[in-house]
């Protein structure tokens, strides 16, 4: 097969990251090719399903930095698209008040200057109902914050890529990345050649970067996707502006649990723990651990005492962890017209727009609007493996 050369810039892998990436590029005249292994819309990676939580409450400065930025972007792709991807419902951040996790988000909102509310036990089930807050814990606000239709967002980012004049090849899977000065990606259809590529293959990153020699420590997870009934249909419901939630420290069940307000499927309200079990992308469906969701029980019995239960609805999604929780944003060790956007960590949809942005400059050799540092490759010296 001879190469066709008929491209500036590779993306491989269109979900969030992907997309938006190959978006910066075409805007920046680069003419760009989207690569996907799947039909297009599919549901085997992490980035489908219709809502994901936007926020700035983080515990590090430079997320909440980046999210004001990217939250702008947001607003421009609105513009440009006629189309709505964000509505604003708060988000609720509960935990022990004198826990770490509490003071560092409460810390860098009030130090970026981003509104919030705090609630104390006397004024809490007046702004929000239906809840019950634990003994001892804080409870605040991100006014900033609210849900993504993630689904329409990812339509959206990939039409308007292609209006810019890119072009999205589906149901062609990368097989072989050759590095050079011109890289050579080889598809289960065809030969491309560019001068620089992007790899944002999500929970297949390390299947791709090992042809390029290198293995990142990433863990992929799968995660229970859990829905629960209201046991009043409305009361949890996003028309009434019941908020996002997050609990990093919770008392009842010692790890990580969110939700969302009910909205995608009539009377279901969304709430899943922030870990899943190890998996392989390829394999999801044979791992069916389903210990999170007796914990997740627990917790809804206490703290959602408007819910059943038991979950009407369990859907599956992919997380593909970093050591530290922190993305992979750089460029390859090696090759430097390689570059890498991976271990999204559970927590990159609403970073889509700047991830994008900062990914096309590195592929374009331009120095990044910010400090990657936190993101880099580098950070895992000592954890690297060589891939061949
Ligand atoms: C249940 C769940 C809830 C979440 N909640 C939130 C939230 O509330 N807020 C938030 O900000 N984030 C959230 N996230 C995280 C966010 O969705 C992910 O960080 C993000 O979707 C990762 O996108 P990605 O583009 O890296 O990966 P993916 O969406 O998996 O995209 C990678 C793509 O690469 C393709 N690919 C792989 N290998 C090849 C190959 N060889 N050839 C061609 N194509 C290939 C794959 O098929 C896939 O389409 C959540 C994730 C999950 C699973
Ligand atoms: O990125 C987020 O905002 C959420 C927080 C809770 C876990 C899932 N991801």
């Amino acid at each position: 097969m001879s190469a066709s050369t008929d491209f500036d810039c590779i993306v491989i892998g269109a979900g969030v990251q992907g997309s938006f990436t190959a978006y910066q590029l075409a805007k920046k005249n680069q003419r760009t090719l989207l690569l996907e292994q799947f039909v297009l819309p599919h549901s085997r990676g992490s980035s489908h399903g219709q809502t994901r939580i936007i926020r700035k409450a983080y515990e590090e400065d430079f997320y909440t930095h980046m999210m004001g930025e990217c939250y702008e972007l947001w607003a421009q792709l609105e513009k440009e698209a006629g189309v709505k991807l964000y509505r604003q419902t708060g988000l609720l951040v509960t935990a022990p008040e004198k826990g770490r996790s509490f003071q560092l988000i409460k810390n860098t909102l009030q130090r970026n200057k981003v509104p919030i509310v705090i609630l104390t036990p006397d004024n809490f089930s007046q702004h929000i109902p239906n809840v019950h807050l634990s003994e001892g814990d804080g409870a605040l606000v991100d006014v900033t914050a609210g849900v993504l239709y993630a689904d329409r967002a990812l339509r959206t980012v990939q039409s308007q890529f292609q209006k810019l004049g890119g072009v999205i090849r589906d149901q062609e899977k990368v097989t072989d990345v050759k590095p050079g000065a011109v890289v050579t990606v080889t598809t289960s259809a065809g030969v491309y050649q560019a001068r620089s590529i992007v790899i944002t293959a999500g929970p297949w990153a390390n299947t791709l970067l090992g042809h390029t020699g290198l293995h990142l420590p990433l863990e992929v997870q799968k995660i229970n996707v859990c829905y629960w009934k209201e046991k009043v249909p409305g009361s949890y419901d996003l028309k009434r502006r019941f908020p996002c939630f997050v609990v990093p420290e919770c008392q009842e069940t010692d790890v990580h649990i969110y939700g969302l307000p009910s909205n995608e499927y009539p009377g279901l309200m969304k709430v899943c723990l922030h870990i899943g079990k190890k998996t392989d992308p390829d394999q999801r469906d044979q791992q069916s651990d389903r210990s999170d969701i007796a914990l997740l029980k627990r917790y809804i019995s206490r703290c959602l005492p408007g819910l059943e239960p038991e979950p009407a609805v369990v859907e599956s999604c992919l997380y593909t962890m970093t050591p530290d929780r922190h993305f992979v944003l750089d460029r390859h060790p090696t090759y430097k017209n390689i570059v890498i956007g991976a271990g999204f960590s559970g927590h990159g949809f609403k970073f889509g727009p700047i991830v994008g942005k900062l990914l096309s400059e590195l592929a374009l050799g331009e120095v990044p609007s910010y400090n990657l540092s936190p993101f880099s490759v580098a950070r895992f010296q000592g954890k690297l493996q060589s891939a061949l």
